[in-house]
C-alpha cells in the first residue's frame, strides 16, 4: 500500500524543499536549499549567473534528480507523485522551441494537442482566451518567425498557461527583452495570482523582482542567502541614518534620542546603533525622509550638530550585493537572516 504521509492536495504551501542539493561531480550547483512558496505568491528566485536557479527549477520539474533533500509540491512528495503533479505545473525554461513557420495560434494548437486537450470548440475557446490574455489576438495568424522577442516570450507564457496549471515556473522570462517587452511581461505575470496561480520566477533582474514579487529568495553559489517578503526587505528603505562627529556626541545623541522617544517624539521609537561601511558609528532611525529636518532641529536644540544625515536607499540590488559581498555594505545588516550564510559569499 502506498504511504499517504504528507499528502495534502489543497496545501497552502505550493513548493517546499528541504535540504535540496545537487552536485555535478565535485561542483555543488545547489546546496541544502530550504524554500517555501505559498499559494498565490509571486515568488522571486534571485541569483547571479551560475548560482543554481535553473538547476533548482529543473529539480522541481523532475528533470534533474536531486543528490539529496526533498521536494514537496502541493503538499505531496514530488518524487513519488511526479506524473500526477506535472499537469498542475506550467513552465518556461530557457527559450522554448516553437515551429517558426507556423502561426502563433497553430503553435498553441500543437501544444494543446501534446498536452492532451482534444481539438474542438472547447479547445478553440481556450486558445482565444489565452491569446487575449497574452495580447496576441491581433497577430495570432502571423508566422512565429515574424514575432518580436517579447511576442515570443508572451506566446511561451500562453503555452505554459494553456492547461490552466496552478503553479507557473518561469526561468528568466524577461531575458533579452527591451523595456516595453519587460513591462508587458511584468503586467502579465502580475495578473496571474488573481487567476488563482502561484508563480515561481527566477531572475537576475533585481529591480524586476522588486516590482512584481511579494516574496523573494536570494541564491548565490547554490546557497540560500535570504528568504522573506519583499516588503520586509524594503522596510529598510524607510530609514534615516544619522552620523555625529565624535564618539562623545554619539553617546549624547543616543541618550537624547532615547529620551525623546519616551517623551514628545514617540515616532523615534525604532532606532538602531550600527556601523556604516567606513566603520563609523551611526543611528538608523525607522522614519520617513520627511522627518530628517525635524531630527536635525531636535538635536541642534541640545547643541548636537549632525555630521551627516541621509535616507538609506536600499533596494534588492543593494541587499543582493551586500549579501554576496560584491560591494561594501552601506550599513550593518541587523535584520538579515543567516549572516553565517552570507559569509559564504566572501570567499570567491
Ligand atoms: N548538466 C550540468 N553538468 C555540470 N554542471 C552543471 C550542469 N548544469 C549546471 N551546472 C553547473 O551548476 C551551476 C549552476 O548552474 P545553473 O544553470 O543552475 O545556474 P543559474 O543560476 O541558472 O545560471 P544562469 O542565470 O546563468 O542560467 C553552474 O556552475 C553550472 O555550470
Amino acid at each position: 500500500m502506498v504511504e499517504q504521509r504528507n499528502v495534502d492536495p489543497d496545501s497552502p504551501c505550493i513548493i517546499q524543499t528541504a535540504g535540496l542539493t545537487k552536485a555535478f561531480g565535485v561542483r555543488l550547483a545547489v546546496d541544502d536549499l530550504d524554500l517555501k512558496v505559498m499559494r498565490g505568491d509571486i515568488f522571486g528566485f534571485l541569483g547571479p549567473n551560475g548560482s543554481g536557479k535553473t538547476t533548482t527549477i529543473r529539480m522541481l520539474l523532475g528533470l534533474v534528480r536531486p543528490t539529496a533533500g526533498s521536494i514537496q509540491l502541493f503538499g505531496q512528495e514530488q518524487s513519488q507523485h511526479l506524473s500526477q503533479l506535472l499537469p498542475r505545473i506550467g513552465a518556461i525554461i530557457e527559450t522554448p522551441v516553437f515551429y517558426p513557420y507556423l502561426s502563433g495560434l497553430d503553435n498553441l494548437r500543437v501544444v494543446a494537442l501534446r498536452s492532451g486537450i482534444p481539438a474542438g470548440s472547447r479547445c478553440d475557446a481556450r486558445l482565444d482566451e489565452i491569446l487575449t490574455l497574452i495580447d496576441l489576438s491581433a497577430r495570432a495568424k502571423d508566422a512565429y518567425r515574424k514575432y518580436s522577442l517579447g511576442m515570443k516570450q508572451r506566446l511561451a507564457l500562453g503555452a505554459a498557461l494553456l492547461t490552466d496549471p496552478e503553479l507557473i515556473l518561469l526561468d528568466e522570462p524577461t531575458n533579452g527583452l527591451d523595456p516595453a517587452g519587460v513591462h508587458e511581461m511584468r503586467e502579465l505575470i502580475r495578473c496571474l495570482p488573481q487567476m488563482g496561480k502561484t508563480v515561481f520566477l527566477s531572475s537576475h533582474l533585481l529591480y524586476e523582482i522588486q516590482l512584481v514579487c511579494n516574496r523573494v529568495a536570494i541564491l548565490n553559489e547554490g546557497h540560500l542567502l535570504y528568504q522573506s517578503t519583499v516588503q520586509e526587505l524594503l522596510q529598510r528603505e524607510a530609514q534615516i541614518v544619522v552620523r555625529m562627529n565624535t564618539h562623545t556626541e554619539s553617546e549624547q545623541t543616543w541618550a537624547y534620542l532615547q529620551h525623546l522617544s519616551q517623551q514628545e517624539a514617540s515616532w523615534l521609537h525604532d532606532i538602531k546603533r550600527e556601523q556604516d561601511a567606513q566603520g563609523n558609528e551611526v543611528f538608523a532611525i525607522n522614519a520617513s525622509s520627511a522627518r530628517s529636518s525635524e531630527i536635525t532641529a531636535l538635536l541642534a536644540q541640545k547643541h548636537l550638530y549632525v555630521a551627516e544625515i541621509y535616507q538609506r536607499r536600499e533596494n534588492l540590488e543593494d541587499l543582493f550585493l551586500q549579501l554576496t559581498n560584491m560591494q561594501g555594505p552601506s550599513s550593518s545588516t541587523a535584520n538579515v537572516r543567516a549572516p553565517e550564510d552570507a559569509q559564504l559569499g566572501l570567499h570567491k
